[in-house]
């Protein structure tokens, strides 16, 4: 369903990669404190261990699942457990993300899977679950490759191997009973719901079956009666047969035109004056059924969704003011994405290291984040979460939510502005000029600390502080030399 569960915010992060217990410690120690509501979690069942020439533990292998045990390179059962009960016992929720329209793809007899699991793809036999030759779709693929070769038609997209990977059929009770008992296990050690992967490859009424089967949520964590928050994953920039519009009476929708358009406007092929209608009048879905986000694992690799449209991290200015943006703006439900570094190797417009995964030892483990004394992270983890434009916005979000947009300002071009009832003001820059403007913030008179040059610390402003009269209005000034070109305050940034 389409409700996160989650009282402690209105936002989500994806720690892509990280380990079970280094989420729950990033739980007690900082997104709890920081009003996150809750973490995407990487898949934590067991998946192929690809060595694959110099292409050594992609971050692709754990999208080719070999079994549903809990064993992966970010942890056991025990790890993931533990780390549920942490962060539920701080008000952050646990969403898994769930593969659940395949297996793996061809790998020689004798390939590993991280739990230790044996398979032989090209028999379809996965005896750690177990699924054979009976539970896959090759019935239904009328193709000649067995592949998806035609994204035009519906059919194929769901019933065929999507890149050579063995595609299950959730229409049979076997395979629909394995799936609800995975989910339910993670639903009895507290997790708040679930990001289903590669949904525009399964058939909305399959995937309903099953989630419609799945326990309510455990009450040591949720009220009783709770259903799984559900969000899931449908590549649609248009064009193809498929939409995510068919699946929105499963839970929400991401919405993948909403970062590319975001990465248009920030890059300047479009100006942001127009975002004053940004939304359903976009074309984009109805924002009650909308997961939105800059960018996600897939496209800040630059071949995803997007394209080279995508903004990451790697344009950390545009990116902080596109997550600002998006944190204050009243559309969708929010994910904010929080990576690790990887070398790129540009050739004929790919990158060759797409593949890289994450920080890792000689022995192919996973090098936890270190942490710098200012916050951010180390040890090749880039945490976008921890950077102060973007957690300060989260708590934006969650001060002005239930509020709608209003009073919106633009200069005809790049600088705009816009309140949140009266409960907050955002102004952004993306001119090459000096904003110097006086304008209607909509909040009770007083001294407001922006949380974007700084935080309100103590009784005083760490950054830029606006003074709001009686009549609401204030000067607000963004130059071209500032590290950020956005300013925010809300009410609880008031001195
Ligand atoms: O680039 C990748 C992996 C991408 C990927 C992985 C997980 C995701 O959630 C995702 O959105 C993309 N994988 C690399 C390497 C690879 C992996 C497996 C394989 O059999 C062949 C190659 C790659 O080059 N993939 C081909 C282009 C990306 O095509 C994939 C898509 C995909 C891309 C665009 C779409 O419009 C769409 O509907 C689906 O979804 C996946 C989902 C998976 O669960 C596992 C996959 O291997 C993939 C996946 O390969
Ligand atoms: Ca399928």
């Amino acid at each position: 369903q389409w409700d996160p569960n989650s009282s402690n915010g209105q936002a989500i992060v994806h720690l892509f990669e990280w380990k079970w217990p280094d989420i729950a410690a990033e739980c007690e120690n900082f997104l709890g404190p920081r009003g996150f509501a809750g973490v995407q979690v990487s898949p934590p069942n067991e998946y192929v261990e690809v060595y694959q020439g110099e292409v050594k533990r992609p971050w692709w292998e754990r999208y080719q699942p070999v079994s549903y045990k809990l064993v992966t390179r970010s942890g056991d059962e025990n790890a993931f457990k533990d780390m549920v009960t942490r962060c539920n016992n701080v008000g952050v929720k646990i969403y898994v993300d769930i593969v659940m329209n395949h297996m793996s793809g061809g790998w020689p007899q004798g390939t590993g899977g991280s739990g230790g699991s044996s398979f032989d793809s090209g028999a379809q036999s996965y005896p750690g679950v177990p699924y054979s030759a009976f539970d896959f779709n090759d019935g239904n693929c009328h193709t000649g490759s067995g592949n998806i070769e035609n994204y035009g038609d519906a059919n194929q997209v769901r019933n065929c191997k999507l890149v050579g990977l063995n595609d299950l059929n959730q229409g049979t009770d076997y395979v629909r009973g394995k799936i609800r008992d995975y989910l339910n296990t993670l639903i009895g050690y507290g997790v708040a719901g679930f990001r289903i992967d590669a949904s525009k490859h399964m058939w909305p009424g399959d995937m309903k079956a099953i989630f419609d089967s799945l326990n309510n949520l455990n009450t040591d964590f949720f009220k009783a009666g709770s259903r799984p928050f559900i969000f899931q994953e449908v590549i649609d920039l248009g064009g193809e047969a498929i939409s995510g519009q068919e699946y929105v009476g499963n839970g929400r929708v991401t919405e993948f035109r909403y970062g590319k358009y975001l990465g248009e406007a920030f890059r300047g092929n479009n100006q942001l004056q127009y975002l004053k209608n940004f939304g359903e009048d976009w074309g984009m879905m109805d924002r009650a059924n909308a997961l939105v986000f800059i960018d996600n694992h897939d496209n800040q690799r630059g071949h995803g969704a997007g394209g080279d449209m995508i903004l990451t991290f790697r344009v950390s200015k545009w990116y902080k003011m596109a997550n600002a943006f998006m944190l204050g703006w009243p559309y969708g439900y929010t994910r904010v994405m929080s990576s690790y570094y990887w070398d790129q190797w540009w050739e004929n417009g790919q990158d060759k290291n797409d593949w890289i995964g994450p920080p890792q030892d000689d022995s192919f483990n996973i090098i936890s984040p270190s942490f710098n004394a200012d916050g951010t992270c180390g040890n090749g983890w880039i945490c976008e979460h921890r950077w102060r434009q973007i957690y300060n916005m989260v708590e934006f979000r969650n001060v002005a939510h239930g509020t709608d947009m209003n009073d919106w300002w633009d200069n005809g071009s790049n600088q705009i502005a816009f309140c949140r009832g009266d409960k907050g003001f955002l102004a952004i820059n993306n001119d090459g000029w000096d904003l110097k403007e006086t304008l209607q913030t909509c909040l009770p008179a007083g001294t407001y600390c922006d949380v974007i040059s700084g935080s309100k610390e103590g009784g005083s402003c760490t950054g830029k502080s606006v003074t709001v009269g009686g009549d609401g209005k204030a000067y607000i000034e963004i130059t071209t030399m500032e590290d950020d070109g956005v300013l925010a305050i809300h009410a609880n940034s008031k001195l």
